[in-house]
């Protein structure tokens, strides 16, 4: 454990991302209980870098002097001498989060950055990036943690389980965290005055208790509000929330509670109860990645070149992204061996009673020094526990079909998605995605020519 006196030198990779300065931001708004003595970013894209790192790096000459910033391409000076890896990566950048988008819904089917054929493509995408990130870390500074929150989380944690199972790396994902925060707002309560059961993976679970410290229980009064409007709460929580495709989200949760009015559903579950409500409702011209690149990113872009250019922050200071303190509450819990209890995705164990070992859930759990520890939430439903059981199935194989590079594994996991109507379409979606991920996905191997031909006879003769 280390003392509270100790300062961190951490690492960025990712230093290009939109979400790099606010993060920044936040990091010198908790310098009281999280001091920086260094601060790297890292990425592979060396002009987008260099406008937000430019930026930061006059902020933090004007604010935080004594923290030592740099920013690089090469791998060895990012990972050398760093305490923890932030990871915010995005294998393909926007260029390909809209390809994800944009094939599906061609087909008629959900297009979505981390649900459904769009989140598989992006899964396979990710996870050589993210093991390439590990060895890097491991290489340079191995007694460094790497807290990760790449996308797709629940592909890119069950490839990490398989692919590198002894790797001190930290899977986390905002969602809860932001659902939280409304749920305090509807009970007229703070975040941190609630404690809270989950089950589930990733993008894809359910609350069973919200409980105030004193052991009171919420979750029949949560119930109420989101059966009537969702988790839309009369707050400006943060500029995000904000947009008219989030505030959809959060409405249709009252959808989303009517299949199981007994629990707190995750919005991310619209895409596997109401993807022909999804669909439907999704402009195939104009999707979320169009969105945030004429919003988030250009208003993000624009702040840096206005600092770069005017040589100071005091043209507009870059806002700071308190939502993302979670990211201080985890490093704090393993630097400091608080065992503070957060929610993360980590290998179940029996956490999840009546669902297997090795799926990788997000539950409760105590963090500390050496990691986290689940929290055990019982035996589940039979309905959540179908749906997990088919999700979880479908995010293996496609970790199986980027390690055998499988073109049979990756089209049974489409098939399998409860986001496409058959095997058919799956088959059109997931060729054209190998079209466009050419440069990213590895080469896959059709399985033996025969049984490929039995497979299309039977298919014809359906
Ligand atoms: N888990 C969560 O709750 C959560 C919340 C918000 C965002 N995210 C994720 O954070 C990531 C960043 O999102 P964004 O919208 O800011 O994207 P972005 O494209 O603006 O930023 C990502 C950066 O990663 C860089 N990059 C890509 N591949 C890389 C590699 N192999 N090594 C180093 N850098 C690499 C890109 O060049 C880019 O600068 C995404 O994966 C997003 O899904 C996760
Ligand atoms: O469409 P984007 O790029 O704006 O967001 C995609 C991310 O969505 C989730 O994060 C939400 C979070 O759930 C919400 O509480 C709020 O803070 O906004 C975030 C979006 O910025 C999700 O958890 C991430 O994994 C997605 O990347
Ligand atoms: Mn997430």
């Amino acid at each position: 454990m280390m003392t509270k006196t100790k300062k961190f030198s951490i690492v960025i990779a990712g230093g290009g991302s939109t979400y790099t300065a606010g993060i920044v931001m936040m990091l010198l708004e908790n310098a009281d209980r999280f001091p920086l003595r260094a601060l790297k970013l890292y990425d592979i894209d060396e002009a987008r870098q260099a406008i937000i790192a430019k930026a930061i790096a006059i902020e933090l000459k004007e604010k935080a002097p004594n923290i030592e910033f740099t920013w690089t391409t090469d791998p060895q000076t990012a990972f050398t001498d760093v305490d923890f890896c932030f990871a915010h990566i995005r294998s393909g950048g926007y260029k390909m989060r809209e390809q994800d988008e944009k094939i599906p819904l061609k087909h008629h089917v959900v297009g979505q950055e981390t649900c459904g054929p769009g989140g598989i493509a992006y899964g396979m995408r990710s996870i050589g990036d993210i093991i390439e990130l590990i060895d890097f870390m491991e290489r340079y500074s191995p007694d460094c943690w790497m807290l990760n929150y790449s996308n797709p989380a629940s592909i890119v944690a069950e490839a990490c389980r398989r692919l590198r199972p002894n790797a001190k790396i930290l899977n986390i994902c905002d969602m809860p965290v932001g659902t939280q925060r409304r749920m305090s707002q509807i009970v007229g309560l703070q975040p941190e005055d609630l404690e809270v059961r989950y089950f589930g993976m990733n993008h894809f679970g359910w609350w069973t208790s919200v409980k105030d410290k004193a052991g009171h229980e919420y979750l029949p009064q949560i119930r109420d509000y989101v059966a009537h409007h969702g988790y839309l709460t009369q707050v400006e929580v943060d500029t995000q929330h904000m947009d008219a495709s989030w505030q959809a989200t959060h409405k249709k949760a009252q959808d989303l509670l009517a299949v199981d009015p007994n629990y707190l559903p995750n919005t991310y579950l619209k895409y596997y109860l109401y993807p022909d409500y999804v669909v439907a409702h999704s402009d195939p011209e104009y999707t979320r990645a169009n969105e945030v690149e004429d919003g988030r990113e250009k208003r993000v872009f624009t702040a840096a070149q206005k600092i770069i250019d005017a040589g100071t922050s005091e043209v507009g200071a870059f806002p700071i992204d308190s939502h993302a303190s979670f990211i201080v509450d985890l490093a704090c819990a393993i630097a400091f061996n608080t065992h503070e209890r957060m929610l993360l995705i980590v290998e179940n164990n029996g956490a999840i009673a009546n669902i297997d070992d090795d799926i990788m859930v997000e539950v409760p759990c105590i963090v500390g020094k050496d990691g986290a520890e689940p929290l055990t939430q019982g035996k589940i439903p039979l309905f959540q526990r179908g749906m997990i059981l088919n999700q979880a199935m479908v995010e293996k194989l496609v970790v199986d079909a980027w390690i055998h590079h499988d073109y049979q594994e990756l089209w049974q996991a489409l098939t399998l998605s409860k986001t496409l109507p058959s095997a058919q379409v799956a088959k059109e979606v997931l060729d054209d995605l190998i079209v466009a991920n050419r440069e990213y996905w590895p080469e896959l191997r059709h399985a033996d020519h025969e049984v490929h031909l039995m497979s299309e006879s039977m298919m014809s003769e359906a």
